[in-house]
């Protein structure tokens, strides 16, 4: 589990002071993906820093299954910072070793016995999906495949945690998926807490069980991927199930959110019977979020629609709804 507290990062530039972490908390079950996500200059990059000590927080902290990282002391932070695996935007390998080498090199640093480096470097090699790759140079990698020894060269030294940082900024739609993919599985197979930076929602929709927004160094919006998203106006909902802008025309126009089994159902029609009038589907956007159906829908019935009345309806069929 991972839990931070309050944490602040203030840097001095000049007579300015800038907040670049404004009392950001968040909690990671463990076992679970827990995305941030953000806009540039958010403070996305501040936070990994504290995270992993390579900066140390203003105030507030940071604790990992019970240890408190930041009251670590500087001669111990090497060690501590082996609990946290890091995952790169690029890779960041080393050209002139093999992808075994590149995997090796934290056992290496902490002197571990040969053999048990190269059997610990085989298996991990076969757990990202690169048996046959050991003694390729990065040069002759692919972008999915360099990322997938880094995330082997992440779990070298068995963390309990993963922390990555624009896993997939720099990879197609469809490597991406796959990259997305394996760290779900091997957060699965390998019980890990994984926090993933992103600005990616992509990122959040396919493998995250939980997010935070993060603006201006504060965390405006969390919660689990499937509350979020039920939220008609919250601003992760929007971005999950985003809807082109709203020009209104003459016809009174009502935005609907539909969670779980509703949105399978034939609301639409059921809402048309009862009120006997036709509804003309403006715009919609349907996603499977944490193994369930959302859908998002801008509707326009006829002027005489009895608006009020057919918003209740709505909630009280579980359907969120509100005037466009
Ligand atoms: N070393 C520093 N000195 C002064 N200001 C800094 C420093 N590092 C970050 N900042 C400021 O802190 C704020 C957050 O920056 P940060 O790099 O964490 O954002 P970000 O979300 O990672 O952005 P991006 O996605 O563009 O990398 C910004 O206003 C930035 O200018």
């Amino acid at each position: 589990m991972i839990t931070v507290s309050d944490l602040r990062k203030t840097y001095r530039q000049g007579t300015r002071t800038i907040t670049a972490l404004d009392g950001v908390s968040l909690t990671v079950p463990r076992g679970s993906i827990h995305g941030v996500i953000g806009h540039s200059g958010a403070g996305k990059s501040t936070l990994v820093r504290c995270l992993t000590l390579l900066d140390r927080p203003t105030s507030g902290s940071v604790t990992i299954d019970g240890r408190e990282l930041t009251a670590v002391k500087d001669s111990e932070i090497r060690t501590a910072r082996r609990r946290i695996g890091m995952v790169f935007q690029h890779a960041n390998l080393m050209d002139s070793r093999t992808a075994a080498q590149n995997v090796a090199h934290p056992l290496e640093l902490v002197k571990t016995p040969t053999a048990d480096i190269s059997s610990t470097v085989a298996r991990l090699l076969d757990l990202v999906g690169l048996t046959g790759f050991a003694d390729a140079y990065p040069s002759q990698l692919s972008g999915g495949q360099k990322q997938r020894v880094g995330i082997a060269r992440a779990l070298a030294s068995d963390p309990d945690v993963l922390l990555c940082d624009e896993p997939t900024s720099a990879l197609d739609p469809t490597t991406t998926d796959d990259i997305l993919d394996l760290i779900h599985n091997l957060t699965d197979t390998l019980g890990l807490t994984v926090l993933i930076i992103t600005h990616e929602m992509n990122v959040v929709k396919r493998i995250c069980d939980s997010v935070s927004l993060l603006e201006d160094g504060r965390v405006v919006e969390h919660g689990r991927l499937q509350d979020v998203a039920a939220r008609l106006d919250g601003k992760l909902s929007r971005a999950l199930l985003p809807l082109p802008a709203h020009s209104p025309g003459g016809l009174p126009a009502l935005e609907l959110l539909l969670a779980g089994d509703i949105a399978s159902g034939p609301v639409l029609s059921d809402l048309g019977r009862r009120f006997d009038l036709s509804i003309n589907v403006l715009a919609g956007s349907v996603e499977n979020l944490a193994d369930s159906r959302f859908g998002r829908l801008r509707i326009e019935v006829s002027e005489l629609a009895p608006v009020d009345e057919m918003l209740q309806y709505l909630q009280s069929q579980g359907v969120a709804a509100k005037v466009a």
